[in-house]
This record gives structure tokens, C-alpha cells and sequence, in this order.
């Protein structure tokens, strides 16, 4: 398939299989409580990046580019370039940029790719296979849902003790290593595809923060390895610490991979 002839905007055909869910193709912000902590995230969910390119090339691969050379073609496909300038973070080109059309910085964006499958793996719930092989560093989809306040994701955590779909994203700011900026989402009613990913001790993907327009990033899927058909789509969900999960909260893990480390990761709010 050539991503770049048929997407040019969001393209998410998927559906939940619980009608008591709501899809969404997009993060949306979680219903407002008027609190300093909501204003805060409204404002950054409703500001845009500024910083725009002027590139002349499809690669936005210009010195001094902020956003280009992320993506590559193999095989008539957009993958993640091994050796692209920064590893945990893309800014993707948007609609203010003056890059040509066709600039291969566009990938996110637009959505998920087609061949994705919900399935029951019983001891672990649903989870996410994919029914056509896939290169490495091809993107899955995003991990959308509510973005939530720090409080909002405390108290939902809580509550969420059967099944978590909370995420929490930690990026260290380049300006100073001290200050982390923390993105909360929660797709457990909300939400798009990912949701139904599970986690795995040795994962086939790994998530990447990507922002488009918005300073609020984007979590997206991308693969680590070939994958083959059928095969179950799993990414790391961070890093198991049995000093901060408490009796209730531990959750065995049940992905079977060799290096298993017995129990699910915990949410790190810290
Ligand atoms: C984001 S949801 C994934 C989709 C979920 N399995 C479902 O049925 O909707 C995360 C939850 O899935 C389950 N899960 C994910 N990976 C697991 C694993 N390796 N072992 C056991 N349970 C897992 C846990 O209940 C976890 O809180």
C-alpha cells in the first residue's frame, strides 16, 4: 500500500465491540471540574505549536529543520527512519508548514493502519493482532483517549482496578532535566483502537510522543521488529517497581515471554 496516494487526512474505520464505549478517532479533553489544574490543560490542549517549517524538500531534511527526517519509504511505506535525529520524540509537519504537499513527515496524522484486529486472549482480556505482516518501525496507530489532569488520572486509577487503560507519558524537557511533563490518557470509555493493546515484558512495539499542531503529544504505536501475520501487537507499559504497587494493585502478567517480569508495570505518577 502507498500511504502517501490515499491518506491525506484521518482515516480511522475502526469500531468497539461494547456499544457502552465511545469511539473516538482523536484525544479529546476529559469533561472540566473549572480548577486551576483544568485551565492549565485546557489552555495546552487548546494551544498550537508555532514553530513551522519552510522546507522546500519532501524530507523537510533542511539544516535547521526542526520537524523532518523522521520517516522514510521502504517498500512503497512510511517507517521510522533508524537514524533519525531524535529518538523519543517527532514533531510531525502540519497544515501551517510550507513544506510541499507530499512531505513524508505526515504520517500519524492520519490515522491507523488498516488490518488491525481485536481477539480474545482470555487470561489477559481483549488484545490487539494484526492480520497482514508489517515492517519494522511501521506505525500501528495512536493511543487515544481523555487527556486527563494529574488529579483526575490519581482518582481514576483508583477506581480502575480490574482493567487500566490509564496511561502516563513522562518526557524530560530538553531546556532543563529536571522538569518532566507528564501526559495523562485514559481510553477506557473514550477511546480509539489502541486501547485493546496489551502489555508484554518483550514487546513487538514501543510508543513515541509525536505532536502535529497541538503541544499536548500524540502516543503512537509504532512497530520494533518485523512482525508476521496474526501475531499479537504488544508494547512495554513501563517499568515494574513492587516498592510503589500496593497488594491490591498487583496485577500477575500474563505475557509469557521469557524475560517476564511477573507482574504488570504500575502507573508512575511521580
Ligand atoms: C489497555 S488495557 C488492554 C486491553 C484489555 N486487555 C481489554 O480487554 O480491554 C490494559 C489492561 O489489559 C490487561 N493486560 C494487558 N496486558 C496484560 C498482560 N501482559 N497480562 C495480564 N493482563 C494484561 C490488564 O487488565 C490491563 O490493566
Amino acid at each position: 500500500m502507498n500511504n502517501l496516494e490515499i491518506r491525506n487526512e484521518l482515516v480511522d474505520n475502526y469500531e468497539h465491540i461494547d456499544d457502552n464505549l465511545e469511539y473516538i478517532i482523536e484525544n479529546i479533553l476529559q469533561i472540566g471540574d473549572g480548577g486551576k489544574e483544568y485551565k492549565d490543560l485546557e489552555d495546552d490542549f487548546q494551544s498550537s505549536i508555532i514553530k513551522f517549517c519552510y522546507c522546500e524538500t519532501n524530507s523537510c531534511g533542511n539544516e535547521g529543520c526542526i520537524h523532518g527526517e523522521n520517516y522514510e519509504l521502504r517498500n512503497n511505506q512510511l517507517v521510522l527512519r533508524n537514524d533519525r535525529k531524535c529518538k523519543d520524540i517527532i514533531y510531525e509537519c502540519n497544515d501551517n508548514c510550507q513544506c510541499p504537499k507530499s512531505c513524508l513527515n505526515k504520517l500519524v496524522q492520519f490515522g491507523p493502519i488498516d488490518g488491525l484486529k481485536i481477539q480474545n486472549f482470555d487470561t489477559k482480556g481483549y488484545g490487539l493482532i494484526t492480520t497482514k505482516t508489517l515492517l519494522e518501525g511501521t506505525f500501528i496507530c495512536e493511543y487515544a483517549g481523555e487527556i486527563l489532569t494529574k488529579t483526575e488520572a490519581i482518582k481514576r486509577d483508583k477506581s480502575q482496578n480490574a482493567i487500566n487503560y490509564i496511561l502516563c507519558l513522562n518526557e524530560i524537557s530538553s531546556e532543563s532535566n529536571s522538569n518532566k511533563i507528564q501526559t495523562f490518557i485514559d481510553p477506557r470509555i473514550k477511546g480509539n483502537i489502541g486501547r485493546y493493546l496489551n502489555h508484554s515484558c518483550d514487546p513487538n512495539c514501543e510508543i513515541l510522543s509525536v505532536r502535529v499542531d497541538s503541544i499536548i503529544p500524540k502516543i503512537a504505536i509504532f512497530t520494533k521488529r518485523n512482525i508476521k501475520e496474526n501475531e499479537e501487537l504488544t508494547f512495554s507499559y513501563g517499568t515494574v517497581d513492587l516498592n510503589l504497587i500496593d497488594e491490591i494493585n498487583k496485577k500477575f502478567c500474563f505475557c509469557g515471554a521469557q524475560n517476564c517480569r511477573i507482574y504488570l508495570p504500575n502507573l508512575s505518577f511521580c
